[in-house]
């Protein structure tokens, strides 16, 4: 029986997705128009099918490329209030979603015309279906230690509204370990630490994300079974995973999805979660992504259950919170 019925009715969390990420290619034609921004296709459809890659840089620069259109407030509260809509659809009713201020800072525009776009469109999904969005600021490895610090800097006034910092981007060249001072300092402040390791970077990246950066969870992190000691140490520390097969599947981090290692880390005791990383540009959303390992890797039952009950547990949410969202998909998972 398909497991499709059950995970539209479990209420879920999403942590690993990039705001910039779900730029839909409907949206981004309107907004270069709106913008007059010249596009290197001639359709929605072209924007569309350019969507082939063979590695992150590839979609990297695509994606850089893409966000060039988002250039006033209300083109961040569209992006973000679009995402929440989709949370909507699918029933995730908490999401920690990461945005890439110095995408926006290097094109002159800053934290005072993005976050009011953002947190606009959280307090109407908030009010409208009590979805709540936690921000997660992510500097971009490829650039300067510098430039994260100054990121950090510009970022100050906004920090009531930021839950954790993180860092994404090319992964391979830039370790963890060239930012060590700047999260030093985010630890200070008291946020939360993510990073992204062992997406295509070997184990060490995600051994310096843990000792270097302090992190409190690893986005990706699917190497760490190559090494023996690492996976031993995630396990006991119970370090999350954020794990996300349909990007891992487009950017070529594996060729087959039925070679995924996702539900092996969870039956060897990992904090796995699911997540759609760059919805738009890796065809699905959340539960696309959970569908997906029901049909190439015949998740069961209760491996979706545990999946959604990590998902809840691996977040930044109060503990009364997990609690409650722990129980109700449990009590609903009972219920079917
Ligand atoms: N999958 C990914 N890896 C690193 N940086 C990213 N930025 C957006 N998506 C990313
Ligand atoms: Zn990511």
């Amino acid at each position: 029986m398909s497991l499709t019925p059950l995970l539209n009715s479990l209420p879920k969390a999403e942590l690993h997705l990039h705001i910039e990420g779900t730029l839909s290619p409907a949206l981004m034609w309107e907004l270069a128009d709106k913008h007059q921004v010249r596009l290197p296709y001639n359709s929605e459809a072209e924007i569309a099918a350019a969507y082939q890659f063979d590695n992150l840089q590839s979609f990297l620069d695509l994606y850089y490329q893409g966000a060039d259109v988002l250039r006033d407030e209300d083109d961040f509260y569209r992006l973000m209030w679009e995402y929440l809509r989709a949370c909507h659809e699918q029933n995730i009713v908490h999401t920690e979603v990461m945005f890439d201020p110095q995408t926006h800072t290097e094109r002159g525009i800053g934290f005072d015309i993005f976050m009011p776009g953002f947190l606009r469109a959280a307090q109407e999904a908030r009010q409208e279906w009590g979805i709540s969005c936690y921000l997660i600021c992510s500097f971009l490895r490829h650039l300067s230690e510098q430039a994260a610090f100054e990121t950090l800097e510009a970022a100050a006034p906004w920090y009531p509204d930021i839950t954790a910092f993180g860092l994404d981007s090319s992964e391979l060249g830039h370790p963890p370990e060239k930012f060590a001072r700047v999260f030093k300092r985010v630890k200070e402040l008291g946020f939360a630490i993510v990073a992204h390791a062992g997406e295509e970077g070997p184990p060490e990246y995600i051994w310096q994300a843990v000792e270097l950066l302090n992190v409190d969870r690893i986005d990706h992190g699917v190497r760490c079974q190559e090494d023996p000691r690492l996976l031993a140490l995630i396990r006991e520390r119970q370090l999350p995973l954020t794990v996300c097969p349909l990007s891992n599947l487009k950017l070529c981090v594996i060729d087959d999805l039925a070679k995924h290692n996702i539900l092996s880390l969870l039956d060897e005791g990992l904090l796995v979660t699911v997540n759609s990383d760059d919805p738009t540009y890796f065809g699905g959303f959340l539960n696309d992504n959970f569908s997906a390992l029901e049909h190439a890797l015949g998740m069961n039952e209760q491996q979706l259950q545990q999946l959604i009950v990590n998902s809840f547990k691996a977040s930044f949410l109060p503990e009364a919170d997990k609690q409650y969202w722990t129980e109700k998909v449990i009590n609903a998972g009972q219920g079917c």
